[in-house]
């Protein structure tokens, strides 16, 4: 539905994006996650076709963005960082004024209009002037002209930038009720923002995509799964050759920092990565305990999605392209 294919952009000698490759499937949110500067508004800017690429195609419902910029407008709603809002228009007025310009039937409009306001909950303002509302409602009413049309696409670049988490919640939730019916793409530096909201993620570092699969999956690749940190009385290399026997356990390691400042005391802090899929936990505890090691303390990590970017972002290492788009739709 989108199709984005060794996409590249310079700006002068400075390359913004370099050969980025992903695809949306209908009815999918795509998280595109990057830090400041990794080139997100770049890519979203020219999948709205206001920004020509150097190199490399993207499509919308088959329709190249260069070479059929009209028909991809029609098919696409842009929710750029800032809302393109006359503030002296009221909300009523400037959504009929978009579906005008993007081409809605004279006959059509008001229904297009009529559903866009209920979609975005915006009954209560459609006749107040855009410059009267709060940035919340600003917002809403700058996803209601991206999907006026009713197109299949939507790009929303950043848009719960400046909220207060009240809207930040309302936006979210609108975004989300809008998959299914639509593909979209959702640019956000924001870790939680993904998790809560797509399906699945793009991981974008210095304009090339590092990772592209589920949040959960991420994880897991990262990892190799969920784990346990523990506090035990006993030997630390001697608990770790016992649990290393256990089924499920795929690594065990001492914990640093704590492994060294209490040294001296009895205790070995240590954590277990469980091999994906599996939930060792009862086990590991029967068998420390059947070992004679005290267990002081059991509880149960997972690598958040917080690790999975940060590991992709801060070091040079990272997935091979072919293991980072496994379990992605071809
Ligand atoms: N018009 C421009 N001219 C020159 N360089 C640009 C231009 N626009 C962006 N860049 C550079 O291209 C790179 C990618 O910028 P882009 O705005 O796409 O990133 P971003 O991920 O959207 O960042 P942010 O989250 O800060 O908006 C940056 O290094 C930026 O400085």
């Amino acid at each position: 539905m989108i199709e984005v294919e060794h996409l590249s952009k310079t700006y002068g000698s400075t390359p913004a994006i370099t050969d980025v490759t992903f695809r949306v499937e209908p009815g999918e949110i795509l998280g595109f996650l990057g830090p400041n500067g990794a080139g997100k508004t770049t890519t979203m800017r020219i999948l709205a076709g206001y920004l020509p690429a150097t190199s490399g195609t993207a499509k919308i419902s088959g329709f190249d963005v260069h070479d059929n910029s009209l028909a991809v407008r029609q098919r696409i709603g842009y929710l750029p960082e800032t809302p393109p809002l006359y503030p002296e228009m009221t909300v009523e007025g400037f959504l009929h004024f978009v579906a005008r310009i993007k081409g809605v039937s004279a006959g059509d409009r008001t229904a297009k209009v009529k559903a866009a306001i209920a979609r975005c909950n915006l009954q209560d303002k459609q006749r107040v002037i855009i410059r009267k509302l709060s940035k919340g409602y600003r917002q809403r009413v700058g996803i209601a002209q991206a999907i006026v049309h009713d197109p299949p696409a939507i790009i929303l670049d950043e848009p719960t930038v400046g909220l207060d988490p009240r809207q930040i919640i309302e936006v979210r939730n609108l975004i989300k009720s809008l998959a299914g019916t639509h593909t979209i793409i959702l640019s956000t530096h924001i870790l939680p923002e993904v998790s809560m909201t797509c399906s699945r993620v793009a991981i974008i570092n210095r304009g090339k995509v590092v990772a592209t699969n589920t949040p959960e999956s991420l994880m897991t690749q990262l990892t190799g799964g969920s784990g346990y940190e523990l506090e035990i009385e006993g030997e630390a290399n001697l608990a770790k050759q016992v649990l290393q026997n256990v089924a499920g356990v795929s690594l065990v390691e001492s914990i640093s920092g704590h492994h060294l400042i209490h040294a001296t005391d009895g205790r070995a802090y240590l954590r277990v990565i469980a091999q994906p899929g599996t939930e060792p936990g009862r086990e590991i505890a029967a068998t420390l305990i059947r070992a004679g090691f005290g267990l002081q303390e059991m509880r149960r990590v997972s690598a958040t999605l917080e690790d999975v970017f940060l590991q992709l972002t801060t070091e040079e290492k990272h997935f091979e392209p072919e293991a980072a788009n496994e379990g992605e739709a071809a």
